[in-house]
């Protein structure tokens, strides 16, 4: 009811917990706070916030354009909903390093258990679309360090992703990682490799906790979560999924209304009222006010 019930310290405990359990983790991104309510019903270990979904959200294409203080803001609301960590997508940390170290102190602000940083230029783009560019290693390397002494709480995941696979090929790529975790990444995101065996050879390189990006209509496989597993990586990520979903639904819904005049013969996707007052626990209001939740489902609901 209102809140979660527990505090930003012991949701990154817990992320940090089940890294290192070894195990994959699922971790979908939310398309808005009630999404990762459901993320959590629905048995995930950790909700993703991700840049493209909170561009596209306000209805922008994923270049850059969002402020950190936008994304924090849109971040604290999803973690109110929520008991499940919460990592964030903090692009290049939104200019300088000093501005990646601001971004930092905002999103633990905000109540995340942690966020990555990529080693992209600005303006940076969908780490699948052709024409990325990279900063220098060093470059991004001050921008971690910078990330690293502004945290404030250790537990707070700091995850480096690099796109430079599609770059300057995977050796490089590899290269960059291992510089990133001397400079104090808890973890790796390595962005768009291209088959089963780059994961692999990822995986064999670097020690600390792999992040694998299962994006749709990508550049990388879709790899299952038993597959992943085995391979080791710790994160199995899902980020635009939900807002693909979504969309895809929404768009048929209008287009039906549009041609039969009448939203009926979709009323078997939507979600009930019912099932829509459950996740938002509105029986539990009554006790504060038992008059807040009168509600009889009408027979067949
Ligand atoms: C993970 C990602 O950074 C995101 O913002 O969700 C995107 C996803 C996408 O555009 O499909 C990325 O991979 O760059
Ligand atoms: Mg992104």
């Amino acid at each position: 009811m209102l809140h979660t019930r527990t505090t930003a310290a012991e949701r990154r405990r817990d992320l940090r917990e089940k890294l290192a359990s070894g195990r994959l983790l699922r971790v979908p991104g939310a398309i808005n706070p009630l999404s990762a309510r459901l993320i959590q019903d629905t048995g995930f270990d950790a909700v993703y916030l991700s840049g493209a979904v909170l561009a596209a959200d306000l209805g922008l294409p994923d270049i850059g354009l969002t402020t950190s203080t936008e994304i924090a803001a849109r971040a604290q609301q999803t973690t109110r909903a929520t008991d499940l960590p919460a990592i964030i997508d903090a692009d290049t940390g939104f200019g300088e390093p000093m501005n990646a170290a601001r971004t930092v102190q905002l999103m633990e602000d905000a109540g995340l258990a942690g966020l990555h940083l990529e080693d992209q230029v600005n303006p940076k783009r969908c780490g699948h679309l052709d024409g990325k560019q990279v900063v220098g290693r060093e470059e991004m390397t001050r921008r971690l360090r910078a990330a690293v002494d502004a945290r404030r709480d250790p537990d707070f995941l700091l995850m480096a992703r690099t796109d430079a696979r599609s770059v300057e090929g995977l050796p490089a790529a590899i290269d960059r990682a291992k510089a990133y975790v001397d400079a104090g990444a808890d973890a790796i995101f390595p962005e768009a490799l291209a088959d089963e065996g780059e994961f692999e050879a990822f995986r064999a390189a670097v020690d600390v906790p792999l992040l694998a990006n299962l994006t749709e209509f990508g550049k990388g496989p879709l790899l299952d979560a038993a597959t992943l597993e085995n391979l080791g990586y710790n994160i199995a990520l899902y980020p635009v999924t939900l807002l693909r979903l979504a969309m895809g639904a929404v768009e048929d819904g209008l287009r039906t209304i549009a041609a039969e005049g009448t939203q009926s013969p979709l009323l078997p996707r939507m979600q009930t009222r019912s099932r829509l007052y459950e996740l938002l626990d509105y029986q539990a209001y009554s006790a504060f006010d038992s008059d807040v939740f009168d509600f009889r489902l009408p027979p067949g609901d």
